[in-house]
């Protein structure tokens, strides 16, 4: 064990995505609080310090946390370089003495230790999310760095599942939302965080590389209004997909389809001329994209142009052997033209006797947020995938999580913040934190114990307590118990350290969480609070959870 740890510890690990996350990414007042616990002779004295948050985001009763792995890849590189202790030596208010900056310049994470629950999990309030426990002066250098890396991160995670969630598990869902978010950190988060949450793709290219997240995009308004007429295209012929012959004139092949199309009894006459640009610019795209042909709609009139021009060029591909993708709609009211759009390519696979052409995706964009998928999804609709940007990465139902950091121990003290407000009371003490499960399968309450009280069994009855009202209280026998903080970080303890898991995993153990969640919890209208409790060990009755 104490071989695999100090291989684990020695192991060199990337910084984090963002450069800009040095020591100097802090408030100057914990270089200031550094200055004088050292002038004080008490910046290595042994302290605790949780960090949670104390009300679930969204209106809802759950959260998803995020950015350990971030939070991990500081930790591991945290060491001031010269030029970063002379800046700081010019910034603290008044002089300082020489012997603070050699401390400065000496200091690491190599003292710390750091545990945490695991990326992709679902958690509640008042649970540390992490716990960090180090010499103090490093380890309040470390809250506002840590905070700031977990805060939007279990957000929009948690933002991400929450639409995951309404629009229901078949649907592909892609974050659109680079152009709208906060900054280019804003933006490259959201697109991991909301492919953890349950994303399927980004149009975030930098994303892509970066983490490996599948890219998607599909068709712009611009491209389609550039265009004035199918004259403007030049080269007109397409090979077919095998290879075997060429279509030396796709433009006429695809006004013959428009035509053919445009006298289907069963349209019953829904169109007459289509607007001509529109058409140029999807048998342009369709000449450039022939097997990946996807055209939006919506720029002149989705049934009246756009879907019955999407048609015509989708059937002269089927003629080469292609198979078009499908369409994208961008305004409107998505449920019914998604609907009409459905109905017109099933009655041309009907009539027409192409196979598949009723199952040509429909992608539906334009202000997308919870509310509407769940309005859409109330209405009915026949959408495939959504692509939501604005309000899924700003995060616009709620702008912070509020996570905070809070000294709990010191020197093997416990310390406690009060407050008039019983629900800002830090809980004191450096503690356990245990989830149980009960028959069904659900977990049924996460709690906390002393470091070194006895540890809930699988079997054995426990009473849990409300940490702040002494009257809310109950029995629980668990049939599974979960240790939620582990060792990510193992500081000089020789403890195993945790390996980091892939995005992937994040990400499937993102959604297997939320599916193992009780319903009631997760509902959008009055969710049912989750209990978070402590151990009970003086033992006083309560009512039983099963
Ligand atoms: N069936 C529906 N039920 C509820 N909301 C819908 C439905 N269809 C679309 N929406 C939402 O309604 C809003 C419509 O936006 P808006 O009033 O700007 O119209 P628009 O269709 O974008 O018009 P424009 O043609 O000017 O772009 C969007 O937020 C969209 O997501
Ligand atoms: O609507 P969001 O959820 O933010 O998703 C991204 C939007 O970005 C694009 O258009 P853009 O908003 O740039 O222009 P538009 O509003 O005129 O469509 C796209 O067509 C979507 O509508
Ligand atoms: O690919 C798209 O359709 C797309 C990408 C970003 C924003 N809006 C649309
Ligand atoms: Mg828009």
């Amino acid at each position: 064990m104490e071989a695999k740890a100090s291989q684990n510890a020695g192991r060199v690990m990337d910084g984090p995505t963002n450069p800009m996350v040095t020591p100097l990414l802090t408030d100057l007042y914990q270089f200031t609080m550094a200055y004088a616990y050292w002038k004080a002779g008490k910046h290595n004295e042994r302290a605790v310090f949780d960090l949670y948050f104390r009300k679930n985001p969204f209106g809802g009763e759950f959260t998803v946390f995020a950015g350990l792995e971030e939070c991990i890849k500081l930790i591991a590189n945290f060491k001031l370089t010269e030029e970063e202790v002379s800046f700081i030596h010019k910034s603290l208010p008044g002089s300082c003495e020489e012997g603070f900056l050699n401390y400065l310049r000496e200091i690491d994470c190599s003292d710390v230790e750091v545990y945490a629950i695991s990326e992709g999990t679902v958690v509640f309030p008042k649970v540390p999310l992490l716990r960090l426990e180090g010499p103090v002066a490093v380890v309040q250098l470390l809250e506002t760095p840590v905070l700031n890396l977990v805060n939007f991160a279990s957000l929009v995670t948690t933002n991400a599942a929450r639409h995951r969630l309404v629009a229901g598990r078949p649907k592909m869902l892609f974050e659109f939302g680079l152009r709208r978010a906060q900054g280019p950190d804003g933006a490259i988060g959201a697109s991991k965080y909301c492919y953890i949450g349950g994303f399927d793709a980004t149009s975030n290219v930098a994303a892509g590389r970066l983490f490996g997240i599948p890219l998607r995009g599909t068709h712009s308004h611009a491209f389609v209004s550039s265009f004035m007429s199918p004259d403007e295209i030049l080269e007109r012929s397409l090979c077919s997909s095998d290879g075997s012959n060429t279509c030396e004139d796709f433009v006429t092949l695809v006004h013959s389809w428009l035509s053919k199309i445009q006298w289907l009894k069963s349209l019953g006459g829904i169109f007459g001329e289509t607007n001509q640009s529109e058409l140029a610019a999807f048998i342009s795209y369709a000449l450039a994209f022939p097997n990946n042909f996807l055209a939006l709609v919506d720029t002149y009139d989705v049934i009246r142009s756009g879907v019955p021009n999407f048609c015509a060029v989708a059937l002269a591909l089927s003629d080469l052997g292609y198979r078009a993708v499908g369409i994208r709609l961008d305004s409107g009211d998505l449920a019914y033209l998604s609907s009409e759009a459905r109905k017109i390519f099933h009655t041309i696979e009907k009539e027409l006797g192409v196979p598949g052409f009723g199952k040509m995706i429909i992608t539906a964009s334009n202000d997308l947020n919870e509310e509407t998928l769940d309005a859409l999804r109330k209405q009915g609709h026949e959408v495939d995938c959504f692509g939501i940007g604005t309000y899924l990465v700003t995060c616009y139902a709620q702008a912070a999580l509020g996570c905070v950091f809070k000294l709990v121990e010191i020197n093997n003290q416990p310390r406690i913040k009060l407050s008039e407000d019983v629900s800002k009371v830090s809980i004191p003490c450096k503690k356990r934190c245990y989830r149980l499960y009960g028959k069904e399968g659900y977990s049924l309450v996460d709690i906390m114990t002393g470091e070194n009280e006895p540890c809930p069994k699988v079997g054995e009855r426990i009473l849990c307590r409300h940490p702040f009202s002494e009257s809310k209280r109950a029995y629980v026998v668990p049939k599974r118990v979960e240790e939620l903080l582990k060792c990510y970080w193992p500081g000089k303890s020789g403890k195993v350290r945790e390996e980091l898991p892939a995005l992937q995993d994040i990400r499937d153990h993102c959604i297997k969480q939320l599916e193992q969640m009780r319903p009631d919890h997760i509902r959008r209208l009055n969710p049912t609070p989750y209990k978070v409790q402590s151990n009970d060990s003086n033992g006083v009755g309560g009512a039983s959870l099963t």
